[in-house]
């Protein structure tokens, strides 16, 4: 089965709105993105109902810890069976290195490992708040290089960026190194709180491989239109 390029954010507190909303997609099958918000409050329950209706799932959790802390969470979450997962890279090599020996450890037999991806610098973040609250000195994209080169060192699969940086991450990591970008936005749309944001055509365009959508789909009057034209989109982006 190929998996959609185009990952739906479900940032939801409970079940209810995220059936209302997949149910208007039919039986296709998605990749959907569950994170902190929906995760803590339905937990591994909807992840086997997701799984059983036939959707990938990203398990969007961002762990930043102790490299012994993520190295045994990661093991407990391999057992879950999701497609791709995360960590801060900001947490640095060892706890790269760890997630991925604790995701190898926890991976039932004969099951494939989830692809473990980095997070560089949050989409929200502008180069403005980097330099002058995180204190991370540089521009923002040759940050988000670095800290993408330390994922491709540590093992991992790939980084979450904005799309604006997949053409760097690739010269740098290499065409395979997967890059899965959110701060994506429709023509129109409101910005919210993101800051480094491009279309789904831009995207495709700069050769990210997934693009992560939410509001633009889920706050959307007509969710179905919206994910048909970002399908559009992605495929006039080549
Ligand atoms: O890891 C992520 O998915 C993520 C990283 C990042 O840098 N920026 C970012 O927006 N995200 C997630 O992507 C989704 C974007 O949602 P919208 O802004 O509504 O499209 C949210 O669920 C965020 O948690």
């Amino acid at each position: 089965m190929s998996k959609s390029p185009i990952i739906i954010a479900l940032d939801y507190s409970d079940e209810k709105p995220v059936w209302e909303l997949l149910n208007q997609f039919g039986d296709e099958q998605l990749f959907v993105k569950v994170g902190m918000e929906l995760y803590y409050s339905c937990g591994n329950s909807l992840l086997s109902k997701l799984k059983e209706k036939g959707h990938n799932i990203f398990l969007d959790l961002k762990l930043h810890d102790i490299p012994n802390t993520v190295g045994r969470a990661m093991q407990s979450l391999a057992r879950l069976e999701v497609d791709i997962i995360n960590v801060h890279a900001a947490g640095g090599c060892l706890m790269m290195e760890r997630a991925l020996e604790g995701l190898e450890k926890g991976t039932l037999s004969g099951k494939d490992r989830p692809t473990c991806i980095a997070v560089t610098q949050l989409t929200s973040t502008s180069e403005n708040v980097m330099q002058e609250e995180l204190k991370v000195n540089g521009k923002i994209e040759d940050i988000v290089v670095h800290y993408a080169s330390l994922a491709k060192r540590s093992g991992l699969d790939g980084v979450v960026s904005s799309p604006l940086e997949v053409p760097l991450i690739k010269e740098a990591c290499g065409s395979s190194f997967l890059t899965v970008t959110p701060g994506i936005r429709l023509a129109g749309d409101s910005k919210d709180d993101q800051q480094r944001i491009t279309t789904p055509k831009e995207a495709r365009s700069l050769e990210s491989d997934f693009i992560v959508v939410g509001r633009s789909i889920t706050a959307s009057v007509d969710p179905l239109l919206a994910l048909q034209t970002i399908k559009k989109e992605w495929s006039e982006g080549l």
